[in-house]
């Protein structure tokens, strides 16, 4: 269902180049130009705000089944509407695992019936993601969800006689394996990058040759099967260069970031607070250089926030304790204008590209980011440059409250989304769910 309201978003800056009226009507854009007439359409004035297609997230975690005490999928995804998103890829991780087409049906129906973003559901890749044998990826692909990307995400396919069978199978559906790297034997015990810092600490490292090998690995077996891999959070200048080196060979390889790795190094362990332990951990300062340019070069090809809710009692423990992961939902546009526009490494069409262009494309989805052209779907994010905001976790939509900017204070504001021709965040603020939410809820499910 459409939404036959009209919005009008006047004098907004496309792509932060050209200003323009963007007509929006029946959930397409029907007209861009100057002075378009207002009549019967509700005015957004967007003067002074630069004007996306809406973002896509390729690695978000809402938890939901079994994990609702730290998120759901409707607090992640009213999170993920506030910052600016549209559609968010939903890791399989959840408990039980969404890893036959019932959970990811489950997972999909209760985004539409939330309404603030689509919600695709990612499928895991092995039974329980227990790495022992392959999970439906047929029957996930073909059920209502239709999933394209699988995924074991928080474990790595270590196997390396599984993880060529799921590229030759994903193949058939052009679907894509998106990799946790990290082989497990190097990394038993890990509690953070393995350094100097990790050294003067005495705690266990986690080495980027447990990343690098098995990226190394996957993207050699890609090309032996001439199927897609996605390789989930890199962070590390040695696995930039591996995925530098594939693309090069013409192997068809993704690659994403977080905003975390773009910006915090393992200097912050020093604080042992486990706000800053995540997995990959944070790395170091020519680790956070190298990500950049590669970002920056398009040998990593998008953003994915790895956002990652725990409940307090998960991570206000000590350090060894405490679960890793940090929430990025909502700071995601923040973190990429700080990190990589605000130091002349990427304009807004880079950041269209890699926060919602490619993460579109690498989930085939059709309706997502697409251009800001006459015709294309109403999924817009308007973004006020010039904001200033402090991190405050406990006022976020999300139910976690480990992030690791809460405090600091950051650049750039999502002031409106436009999902499928309905604003579901309106003044930076929350507005109301797409109609299609209204239409979930009375089917009666
Ligand atoms: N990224 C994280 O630190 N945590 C993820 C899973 C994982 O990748 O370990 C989570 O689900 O909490």
């Amino acid at each position: 269902m459409t939404p036959s309201t009209r919005y009008l978003i006047r004098g907004a800056s496309l792509y932060g180049e050209t200003a323009a009226d963007l007509l929006i009507a029946d959930g397409v854009i029907a007209a861009i130009g100057s002075a378009l007439d207002a009549a019967g359409a509700t005015v957004v004035d967007a003067q002074g705000l630069v004007a996306l297609p809406g973002f896509v997230d390729v690695h978000t975690h809402l938890r939901e089944p079994g994990r609702e005490d730290a998120e759901t999928v409707e607090t992640g995804s009213r999170a993920a509407a506030l910052g600016g998103y549209t559609a968010v890829h939903a890791m399989a991780n959840s408990s039980p695992v969404a890893d036959t087409a019932g959970v990811v049906e489950q997972v999909a129906h209760l985004g539409r019936r939330a309404g603030w973003v689509d919600v695709r559901p990612v499928g895991a890749v092995t039974v329980g993601l227990k790495g022992e044998r392959l999970a439906e990826l047929g029957a996930m692909a073909e059920s209502a969800a239709a999933v394209r990307m699988f995924s074991d995400d928080g474990m790595c396919v270590h196997d390396p006689v599984l993880m060529r069978r799921a590229l030759e199978y994903v193949k058939a559906v052009d679907g894509v394996v998106a990799q946790h790297a990290q082989e497990p034997r190097l990394t038993a015990g890990a509690q953070m990058n393995e350094g100097s810092v990790s050294a003067i600490l005495g705690l266990p490292g986690w080495p980027a040759v447990a990343e690098e090998s098995i990226i190394a690995r996957d993207v050699l077996l890609a090309q032996h099967v001439g199927s897609r891999l996605h390789v989930c959070h890199v962070s590390t200048a040695g696995s930039v260069d591996i995925i530098r080196w594939a693309k090069a060979r013409g192997i068809s390889v993704t690659a994403e970031v977080t905003p975390h790795h773009l910006l915090l190094t393992d200097e912050l362990v020093r604080t042992y607070d486990p706000v800053y332990k995540v997995n990959p951990p944070l790395r170091t300062h020519s680790d956070v250089e190298a990500l950049r340019a590669a970002l920056a070069d398009g040998t990593i090809d998008v953003v994915g926030t790895d956002h990652a809710p725990h409940p307090s009692e998960h991570k206000e423990c000590e350090w060894v304790q405490a679960a890793m992961g940090m929430t990025g939902l909502e700071t995601a546009l923040s973190v990429v204008q700080l990190a990589m526009v605000e130091t002349g490494l990427m304009g807004w069409r880079d950041v269209a590209r890699v926060l919602s262009e490619v993460p579109a494309a690498i989930g085939r989805l059709a309706d997502q980011g697409r251009p800001l052209a006459e015709g294309e779907p109403a999924n817009i994010t308007l973004v006020d440059p010039a904001a200033r905001w402090t991190v405050d976790p406990s006022v976020q939509a999300t139910k976690g409250r480990n992030s690791p900017f809460g405090g600091r204070e950051l650049p750039g504001r999502v002031v409106a989304t436009f999902y499928a021709g309905h604003p579901t965040v309106l003044d930076g603020a929350l507005n109301t769910p797409h109609p299609i939410s209204v239409a979930e809820r009375a089917g009666g499910r």
